[in-house]
């Protein structure tokens, strides 16, 4: 077996649905002909950039991959660009050229930004990263304002309004095809969960709503596939492992960062649902988004992903006790983080 089928099996197998039997060596088909998207990855040669572009560089859904950061863009790219798959891989480094690196873009995943260190909450990120993202969506609203936005960078529970406010007052904000990536929250519930039932994780799907901090991550156990029979006490102790699992990793990582590579896998399924929706197809995701489903004006929820971004807000469904408690403590420090990120906007 040639080194890259054994990437194209090992990519295979980590997720069947975007690496599609033959992964990198997929034959060319009908649809190949008409242009694939390009995707760029904002922060490229961050913790989380890299292994981003690594998977995305292997994804057939995707024709050019477009690497920005204002540091060692050029490195990152001629590494990939080894890579015998046919995504095109292109580079750009500094402010000066965002704008190439944005354009004619079809989908920006921004992973730039700070991560914590132990001890931090994601909040105290926003000093440096509310600019960084509304920076880059300044970017995005003048050089490819019709883009799909993924954003990854802390605190998404702020990021995200401030991406919205950036590209309010551009005059190019479409709530649809803006979306805070919270899929991490989906994976770990699902790994956590299945550990506790003695499942595979690939057989079980945990909807995970509200927002991505702490307790403003809200897991719905009890709308688990397959049903999940677990005592009051092993559901507060899960629900708490899941609210609390960044800090799990950052503690680990002992001040070299927190999640990247989960982070990673997770926004590269993220992006390949995106992809598919582009092209037309429905695709069910957790994701933070512009919502009228609660009287928050942000929240995670299921969604429904089309050609046009959102197209389906999926119901909340009934929460059992833990749950509905843990809603309503979630609601003020969502609120606030939301009005922090608007504030900001304003204010500068
Ligand atoms: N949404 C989620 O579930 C998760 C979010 N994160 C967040 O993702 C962000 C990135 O984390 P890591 O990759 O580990 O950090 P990192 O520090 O390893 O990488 C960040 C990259 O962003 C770049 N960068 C900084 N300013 C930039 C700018 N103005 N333009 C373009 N690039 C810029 C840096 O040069 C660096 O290469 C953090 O804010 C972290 O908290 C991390 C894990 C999960
Ligand atoms: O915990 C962090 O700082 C990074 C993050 O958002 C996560 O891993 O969920």
């Amino acid at each position: 077996m040639e080194a890259g089928d054994r990437v194209a099996n090992l990519l295979g197998h980590l997720n069947p649905v975007y690496m599609p039997e033959g992964g990198l060596r997929a034959a060319p088909t009908s649809a190949s002909s008409s242009k694939k998207p390009k995707v760029a990855v904002l922060g490229a040669a961050g913790g989380i950039g890299q292994p981003l572009a690594l998977l995305l560089k292997g994804s057939n859904l995707v024709g050019e991959l477009s690497l920005y950061d204002i540091v060692g863009t050029e490195g990152v790219a001629a590494d990939l660009s080894h890579i015998d798959s046919s995504v095109k891989v292109s580079s750009a480094t500094g402010a000066d050229k965002l704008g190439e690196a944005l354009y004619d873009c079809d989908l920006v995943v921004i992973p730039a930004g700070v991560p914590r260190k132990p001890g931090m909450t994601r909040d105290d990120l926003f000093n440096i990263n509310a600019g960084i993202v509304a920076n880059l969506c300044a970017g995005i609203a003048k050089y490819c304002p019709g883009a799909w936005v993924a954003i990854i960078s802390n605190p998404v529970n702020s990021t995200v309004p401030i991406a919205a406010e950036v590209f309010k007052k551009a005059g190019t904000y479409d709530p649809r095809k803006l979306l805070g990536v919270t899929k991490l929250d989906v994976l770990r519930a699902n790994t956590f969960v299945a550990e506790a039932i003695g499942k595979a994780p690939e057989s079980v799907s945990v909807p995970v709503i509200g927002g991505h901090a702490g307790v403003t991550i809200l897991p719905l156990l009890s709308q688990t596939t397959p049903r999940v029979e677990v005592s009051a006490d092993k559901a507060k102790a899960l629900t708490e492992r899941i609210q609390d699992a960044g800090t799990e990793v950052v503690k680990a990582k002992a001040g070299k960062g927190s999640a990247t590579l989960s982070m990673a896998y997770a926004a590269a399924k993220f992006a390949e649902s995106c992809l598919l929706a582009l092209q037309g197809q429905s695709v069910v995701e957790c994701a933070y988004v512009e919502s009228h489903l609660t009287d928050l004006p942000f929240f995670a929820s299921q969604v429904r992903l089309g050609r046009s971004g959102v197209e389906e807000y999926l119901p909340l469904g009934s929460f059992n006790e833990l749950e509905t408690k843990n809603f309503g403590a979630l609601k003020s420090e969502l609120r606030g983080s939301i009005q922090k990120g608007v504030d900001f906007v304003h204010k500068s």
